[in-house]
Order: C-alpha cells, then structure tokens, then sequence
C-alpha cells in the first residue's frame, strides 16, 4: 500500500485488488470537541516477541500528548490499563484497559482506577483459570506467558516451538474449565484470553468515550480482532448523527473484516504514527 497524499491511500482488498479509500479524515478533524482513540499493540506499539518487550514507536508519545491539547485522547487496549499506561505513559489521556473494563482518566499513577462493576464477580473465576493455566500449560509448552489482569488475562504462545500446536492444546485444556467457570474464551494474535463473559467491548468503550465527554467527531485506529468491535462502532456512531473515522492497520495477520469495514487502512505501525503526527499538526492548526 502506498501514500498517495495525505489520507488517501490504497486499500488492497484480500483478491489482491487495490482499491484507493479517499473518506476525508479532515472534515472528523475539524470537529469540536473532538476525540482521538487508539489501540496500543500493533497500533502505536511494533508488534514484539513478548508483552513486557513491546514500546511505543517513536514519536508517538509526542504526538499523543500535542494532540491532547486540542482534542481528548483515548486508549483502549486489551492489556490492563497500568500496564497499557507504563507504555505510553503520556499524562492527560483516558486510559481505558482490560478490553473495556479497566478506566482511568489519567495516568494510574496520579488517578484512580474504575473497574467496571459488572466486571467484579468475573475476578476469581479468572483468577482460578490462569492457576489452572500456570499448573497444566506452562509445564507442557515451552515459552508460554501467563500475564494477569484484574479480570482475567492472556496467554501468549508466539514464543512455543510449535504456536498452532500451543494453541490448540490450550483450546482445548481451557474449553472445559471456562465452561464451568463462566468465563469467556476469545483469541488474538498468538494469544488466548481469558474474558468476563460481558458485552463490554472496546465498540462499548468507544462509545462510553464518546458520550462522556460529549463528543462531536471521534477517531478510532487499531489492528486486531477486538478492534473490530471499535471500527464497527464507528459505523454506528455515523450512522447516530457523529463525524467518525476508523483507522485499520494493515499487518500479515490482520483480520479481513477490520480492513473491510475501516474508512483509512495504513500499512503498518509506523505509517500510523506518520498519520498521528499529520493528525496533530492539522488540529493544531486548526484549533490554535
Ligand atoms: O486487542 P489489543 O488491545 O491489541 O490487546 C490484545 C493483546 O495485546 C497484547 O498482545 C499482543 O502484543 C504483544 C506485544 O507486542 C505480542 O507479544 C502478542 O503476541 C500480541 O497478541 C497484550 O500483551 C495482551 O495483553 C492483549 O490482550
């Protein structure tokens, strides 16, 4: 995929075809108030051997913070929200964390942490099944990472010597146990999560943002499974009478329908960043 100019660029759609995706990002940007909201990993964030080696590309802290004089900016990350705020660590942003369920409206170093209260009887049941994960996963797969989260957590097997074996074994290791537990079990990219069985997602999210801080125009971007959830909201909000923008990043292993349903697809973290830092200086100048 190529810049063409600035947002326009070419979509290549799964046949091959490339197809150029021209939805004007400007006419959103002039919106007042107006919000920004981004996904971290594969979004701001190379996607990295492990979550505790993943860093914000550079150049986007900057632009994340420019921005945030002009706008509200927003993350919404399936990490839990201290962890997904240690990377960008970017004071006067909401942080919003386990897929949706974590709030912060600011660093939680300086802030308060909501966790949803629906969310809260999910907490042992998904403590119970990252035990179970620890006692009967880790000893049979080498390299898999158990990381927790206040209500449930991830498994990472892109460092197992076979990863689509990985999976299947803890597919299969899980089914049962979630079954009984009430847990939902979703996947990402080389990972399994562990998830309250909730309709709170990152669209749900995206939504809570829009409203709270009663928004006009609103920005999304991300690059996984669970922002479709997001873009989809997008589409809604637009249809709701709102300026709103999806933003896919192109990655190999990006999901189809993400690049189907996005207004802007890029290629690529960088390319995002590049596309943040032209964000910014348009609302800058338009909002100075
Ligand atoms: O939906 P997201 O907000 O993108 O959250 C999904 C998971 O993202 C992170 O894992 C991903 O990034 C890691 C670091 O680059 C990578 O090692 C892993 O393979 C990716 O799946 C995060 O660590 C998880 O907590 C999120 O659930």
């Amino acid at each position: 995929m190529l810049l063409i100019n600035t947002y326009v660029y070419v979509r290549t759609l799964e046949d091959g075809e490339d197809v150029i995706v021209s939805k004007n990002i400007s006419a959103v940007l002039s919106q007042h108030p107006l919000g920004l909201v981004f996904d971290i990993d594969g979004t701001l964030s190379p996607i990295a051997p492990t979550p505790d080696k993943a860093y914000l590309y550079p150049g986007a802290a900057q632009y994340l913070e420019q921005a945030s004089r002009f706008a509200h900016v927003g993350i919404i990350t399936g990490r839990a929200v201290t962890d997904g705020a240690r990377i960008v660590n970017v004071e006067g942003l909401t942080y919003v964390g386990t897929h949706g369920l974590e709030w912060c409206q600011g660093l939680p170093s300086t802030h308060d942490i909501a966790l949803i209260p629906e969310a809260v009887p999910y907490t042992k049941p998904g403590q119970e099944l990252l035990d179970l994960a620890e006692k009967e996963l880790v000893p049979q797969i080498p390299g898999l990472i158990v990381q927790r989260k206040s209500i449930g957590g991830t498994l990472h097997y892109r460092l197992a010597p076979d990863p689509e074996q990985a999976r299947a074994t803890i597919l299969a290791t899980l089914k049962e146990p979630a079954a009984r537990l009430h847990m939902h079990i979703d996947e990402g990219k080389r990972v399994v999560e562990i998830l309250a069985p909730l309709t709170i997602n990152k669209g749900k999210a995206l939504r809570r943002f829009v409203e709270h801080f009663a928004l006009q125009g609103v920005i999304f971007a991300g690059d996984d499974r669970t922002d479709l959830h997001g873009i989809l909201e997008i589409a809604r909000l637009r249809q709701d009478g709102y300026a709103a923008h999806g933003i896919a990043v192109q990655h190999p292993d990006t999901p189809a329908a993400l690049l189907e349903h996005a207004d802007t697809v890029v290629q690529g973290v960088e390319a995002m960043v590049q596309l943040l830092q032209q964000m910014t200086i348009d609302i800058s100048e338009q909002k100075a």
